[in-house]
């Protein structure tokens, strides 16, 4: 007993014990402090370039607002497009019928709002390449899958699940289309389908088969008279 309480090497162990746990207690809070910092600089470094990317994008859409001339959509409708994502935190986007990319720079813009991703299909390379230009200058190339070819068969291969997918290429082959995305697109989802307001061979068609299924309800958004129907999956 007695030797026990003259152990010099004990006595040290008594003595430095504390001192080692105070440290590594303390040790531990600047580390975490370090990592927390390192968090809430990185926070704001992302909120820095998605506010500068915004900007980018919204002078970019506003300066080439009369400049589109490859059957791109009117502003308002690409807006409604862009709304509908944010609103509904969509994060997994298809488009059939890119062009030169207005809608493509609108959906795109959404989604990288939201963490999400975009395939869109062309089948011309030329507009193609045009759009992947102008996604380039806006800063959304990392949002965007491009794909080259027909739409016909490209669709299908495409993966899903889906939460929503714009139809703006050939209208003879928008119920084609619908039938399928229709097994990828989630309940909630939304297939939206443009101009409808106008008279081109194959929305009449589209419009009977969409108002008369019994899965989905159709809404028509008027912002441009080109017209969007938007379905949604219940
Ligand atoms: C109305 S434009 C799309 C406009 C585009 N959404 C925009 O706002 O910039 C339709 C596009 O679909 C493409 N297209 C037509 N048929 C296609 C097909 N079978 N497969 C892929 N693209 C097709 C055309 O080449 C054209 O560029």
């Amino acid at each position: 007993m007695s030797g026990q309480q003259t152990n010099p090497a004990r006595q040290v162990f008594l003595m430095k014990t504390p001192i080692t746990m105070k440290a590594l207690v303390q040790i531990n809070v600047v580390f975490s402090s370090i990592l927390l910092l390192g968090v809430v600089a990185e926070c704001a470094a992302q909120d820095t370039n998605q506010r500068e990317r915004d900007k980018r994008v919204a002078i970019f859409l506003e300066e080439s607002r009369q400049r589109w001339h490859d059957l791109n959509v009117p502003y308002e409708d690409g807006q409604v497009l862009h709304d509908l994502i944010v609103a509904n935190n969509y994060q997994s986007a298809l488009e059939i019928g890119t062009s030169t990319g207005h809608s493509t720079i609108w959906i795109a813009w959404a989604l990288s709002k939201t963490g999400g991703k975009l395939v869109t299909i062309e089948i011309d390379e030329n507009r193609q390449k045009q759009a992947i230009e102008n996604i380039k200058a806006v800063g959304l190339a990392d949002v965007v899958d491009f794909r080259l070819g027909d739409a016909h068969q490209l669709v299908k291969t495409v993966e899903g699940p889906l939460d929503f997918a714009f139809s703006d290429a050939d209208k003879d082959w928008y119920i084609q289309y619908f039938r399928d995305t229709d097994p990828k697109l989630k309940s909630g989802g939304r297939f939206a389908a443009h101009n409808v307001l106008q008279n081109i061979s194959g929305i009449r068609e589209y419009m009977e088969f969409v108002n008369n299924l019994s899965g989905y309800e159709t809404v028509v958004e008027r912002s441009s008279g080109s017209g969007i129907a938007i379905s949604q999956k219940k």
